[in-house]
């Protein structure tokens, strides 16, 4: 059995008097893609939030790779291998894709000639070679993504967090980015936690789910089993009212 990457214990988050998360228990396999799901103002973001350590929890521990990490900032966590697409700044539209694949490297003092080779591999893993020398703001939102991905990989994470990765993108560009983050976990080992809405497209992607409601786990295991969880297909199958 595959160990787990990261484990969230007992964490609770409280804004005031509203309580974002209430005593949430939960692992993450390792080299698995685990979905986030639940309704509006379920706590996803702020789950990811204190994955990524932009929100100090109330109480409770965040342990990645073994380590407490609850205490450190999100860019220690980045330099030990947690990224998140949302938290990658915007591209920048005058900087070309390439350029802005090397800001991302140059963070971690990458040298300017490595930096060059090396975003270059990502944007190609990416498969934007056609578009390396146009600027970003050229770039049509399904593009835009996979630079947002390719950006992701050049801070080398363990750990990726996945925010509504499709929002936005046309139907047809849909595949091509689901087969991007497939490829991620599969060539290149790295864990995936995604928040979607499209459950046709965390069917396609994820082995591992975490239901959550009123900042509270419901239900966790497989995708297939969560999905067959009622409070999961009244909201996301539309199996009654949510
Ligand atoms: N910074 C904050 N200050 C006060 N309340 C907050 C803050 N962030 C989140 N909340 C509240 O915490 C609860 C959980 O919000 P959160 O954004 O984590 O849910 P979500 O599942 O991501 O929702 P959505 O699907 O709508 O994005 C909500 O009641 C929200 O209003």
């Amino acid at each position: 059995m595959l160990a787990d990457l990261l484990s969230i214990e007992k964490v609770t988050v409280a804004f005031g008097g509203i309580v974002a998360l209430k005593d949430v228990h939960l692992s993450v396999r390792d080299g698995k893609t685990t979905a986030i799901l639940g309704p509006n103002g379920a706590g996803k973001t702020t789950l990811f939030n204190v994955i990524a350590g932009a929100v100090s929890p109330t109480s409770g521990t965040v342990v990645f790779q073994g380590e407490d990490v609850t205490a450190q900032s999100p860019s220690k966590r980045c330099h030990f291998g947690i990224a998140r697409t949302f938290q990658i700044t915007q591209p920048f539209g005058g900087l070309t894709v390439l350029e802005n694949v090397m800001v991302a490297l140059t963070a971690k003092a990458t040298p300017m000639k490595q930096a060059r080779a090396e975003a270059a591999s990502y944007v190609d893993f990416v498969g934007l070679s056609a578009k390396a020398d146009d600027p970003a703001r050229v770039l049509s939102t399904g593009q835009r993504k996979r630079l947002e991905l390719a950006r992701a990989l050049a801070t080398k994470p363990r750990l990726l967090l996945l925010d509504e990765v499709t929002g936005g993108v046309d139907r047809p560009s849909i595949p091509e980015i689901l087969n991007l983050i497939r490829r991620m976990r599969e060539e290149r080992g790295i864990t995936i936690v995604v928040v979607e809405h499209n459950m046709e497209v965390l069917f396609g992607l994820a082995d591992d789910a975490i239901f959550l409601n009123r900042g509270e786990v419901v239900v966790t295991g497989t995708m297939a089993a969560v999905a067959e969880h009622d409070s999961v297909r009244r909201i996301y199958l539309g199996d009654g009212d949510a």
